[in-house]
């Protein structure tokens, strides 16, 4: 395989990018976009979870005209399916954040910016057209974030995503092994210049140190004090914590960070039932592991309103730029259109629990 286009599917698109960028970067940075914490059990768990579920598809229904379109905030989508934010796509493609966002907002989907990005936010808004979130890490130096959050409210974003499941990165041993290497030029707006006495320290023990490692609850009123933009509280996996950020008045992104974080962490699929119950008038996103349309599928009969993708877009993004990407998000509407179709099922409003058979 030689173009994005030719691949039939995420994991020969995701075969596509790892060659890509095996001979584009560091080795270090393709175990820094496959790897996972520790033993790397919740890793596995992802991508086998949504599997648990099968399908009770229905027949004799008049399936001509299939309708996948969504809405997140008011934002009408193409596909129930948006880009999560991951660090530093420059490592990915030269074109970086703005090769993503332009195939997002081609796509009619949605692309959630990293505050770890290698292009400034307003490059991005520039390329999403108003299809964009903004992905905050909360720094100790709260003036910072504050700037950062004001900048992307006046570039356009709409809606803040606070991750709440990194106070600390995860114990990723391929990078303990080989720590990660960036080229030198490459640039880190939201970073800013290391702060002296931090020379020694690894790219990600140097992230890890800007991190608030005393955030909580309370600091929420801090944020909605600063902008107006709607709150996505990003790796959320119970039911108690849902039913607090609906308390505070957030939407809820349920994510174990790709099983990049807590080792043994519970799956989406396997809380969303919950999550969702505890929920009320807040929407609710997911992520992990979604390679097929038929993840998606199941992820909105659980309740889900949208799906998001982690690695699969940044494999796309290496396979091939903006190509790439808008070939992932092609995919996944063909396939979530064909199993839709296949179930009986036109829209998705008729996507329920009565879907599912678990195993
Ligand atoms: C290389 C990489 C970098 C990531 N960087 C961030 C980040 O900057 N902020 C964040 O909230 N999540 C980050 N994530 C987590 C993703 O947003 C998402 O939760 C996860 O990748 C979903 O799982 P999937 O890769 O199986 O789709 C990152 C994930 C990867 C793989
Ligand atoms: C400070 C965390 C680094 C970015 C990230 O979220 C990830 O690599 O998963």
């Amino acid at each position: 395989m030689e173009h994005p286009t030719d691949c039939l599917n995420l994991r020969e698109l995701e075969l596509l990018g790892r060659q890509r960028l095996a001979d584009s970067a560091h080795p270090s940075v393709v175990d820094y976009y496959l790897g996972g914490a520790g033993d790397e059990r919740t890793l596995r768990g992802n991508r086998e979870a949504w599997a648990e579920w099968r399908l009770r598809p229905r027949m004799l229904v008049d399936i001509t005209e299939v309708d996948t379109s969504a809405s997140v905030l008011g934002l009408t989508l193409s596909s129930p399916v948006g880009i999560a934010p991951s660090a530093m796509h420059g490592l990915a493609h030269p074109e970086g954040e703005c090769a993503t966002a332009a195939a997002a907002a081609e796509a009619g989907s949605l692309m959630t910016l990293s505050t770890l990005s290698t292009r400034t936010l307003e490059d991005v808004a520039a390329a999403a057209q108003g299809r964009w979130w903004f992905q905050l890490y909360l720094y100790r130096d709260r003036e910072v974030s504050r700037a950062l959050v004001q900048r992307a409210e006046a570039a356009g974003a709409r809606a803040l995503v606070l991750t709440v499941d990194a106070p600390l990165v995860g114990r990723r041993e391929a990078l303990l092994r080989r720590p990660l290497q960036l080229p030198p030029d490459l640039p880190l707006p939201n970073v800013g210049p290391r702060t002296p006495g931090t020379e020694s320290l690894t790219h990600m023990q140097y992230f890890d140190s800007l991190l608030d490692t005393a955030l909580t609850w309370r600091d929420l009123e801090w944020l909605q004090g600063i902008t107006r933009l709607p709150l996505v509280l990003k790796g959320i996996l119970t039911a108690e914590d849902a039913a607090l950020a609906r308390e505070h008045g957030a939407h809820i992104w349920v994510s174990n960070h790709g099983g990049r974080q807590l080792d043994g962490a519970v799956t989406a699929p396997e809380v969303l039932g919950e999550v969702v119950a505890a929920a009320g008038d807040r929407e609710v996103y997911v992520d992990g592991g979604v390679t097929r349309g038929g993840d998606v599928l199941r992820a909105l009969a659980l309740g889900a309103r949208a799906v998001f993708l982690g690695r699969a877009a940044l494999w796309g993004l290496a396979a091939g730029g903006q190509a790439g990407v808008a070939h992932t998000l092609k995919l996944l509407h063909e396939e979530l259109a064909l199993d839709m179709a296949l179930c009986g099922k036109t829209a998705l409003d008729q996507l329920g629990p009565d879907l599912l058979h678990r195993r």
